[in-house]
């Protein structure tokens, strides 16, 4: 089942536990993520506390769990495995420079979750022209750019435009849903949501710009997750106008 790509993005929220899936699914965030935000950028949960996060969805968005920064292929393909089995609906997980140029191995990753693995790949590496291609090519549905360093630093300020739109237009043509973070605050949404004609990314991702003082450790915050919901449905129906 591969995710369809809407005119304007789909809002991803990331959570941490079932009582930020509860606020995020009832804000109406359309893709509830699961994930550690004390484990790094790419952090990990126990399976049981995805599961949990999927049954406190119930249904009202789509799922996805962070298998987290495997650094070789026999990890890759074990931990996403292991998420796959939690019953999300996607598995996200960071593939290195080194790891996307092995098709094997991404081959191995997909098998892995068929039909359900998302890319992650860090604006703070090498973004090759090739690398949707090649993720489409192995069995991927889906690939995100997101940033390594929560230091702050959001995606516009090191990915520029050209790039962004460069990736999405490269996601779209090989059939891949792609999706954009990195610190990302709801003043981005305008920015980076695209003009409404499909060309902007299928996704934007969000943790620390919804979280209490901007701070992605800190809890959910149900007033910025629904101001996010607001802005990118204002902006849908502005579009649609
Ligand atoms: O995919 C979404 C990420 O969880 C974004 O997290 P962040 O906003 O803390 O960088």
């Amino acid at each position: 089942m591969t995710p369809s790509v809407p005119a304007l993005p789909r809002l991803l929220v990331s959570v941490r536990d079932a009582a930020e899936a509860e606020i995020a699914a009832a804000s109406g965030a359309d893709l509830v993520d699961a994930k550690d935000p004390v484990r790094g950028a790419l952090g990990a949960l126990e399976p049981g506390i995805v599961r949990a996060i999927v049954a406190a969805v119930r249904g009202r968005a789509a799922t996805s769990a962070v298998a987290g920064e495997p650094d070789d292929a026999e990890t890759l393909a074990r931990c996403v495995a292991a998420m796959a089995a939690t019953g999300v609906d996607y598995v996200k997980v960071a593939v290195s420079p080194t790891l996307r140029a092995e098709p094997k191995t991404l081959a191995a990753a997909a098998r892995a979750a068929p039909e359900r693995l998302i890319a992650v790949l860090f604006a703070e590496d090498a973004l090759r022209p090739e690398d949707p291609a090649r993720l489409a090519a192995a069995g991927f549905i889906g690939a995100m750019i997101d940033t390594a360093g929560k230091d702050g630093r959001r995606l516009p300020d090191l990915l520029d435009a050209g790039r962004r739109d460069a990736f999405t237009a490269a996601c779209r043509a090989c059939g891949l849903v792609s999706g954009l973070a990195g610190s990302l605050g709801i003043e981005d949404i305008p920015v980076l949501a695209g003009r409404g004609s499909g060309e902007g990314p299928g996704y934007l991702g969000f943790r620390g710009g919804l979280c209490r003082g901007g701070r992605r450790t800190e809890r959910l915050d149900p007033a910025r997750v629904a101001a996010a919901v607001a802005d990118l449905r204002a902006l849908a129906r502005r579009t649609a106008a």
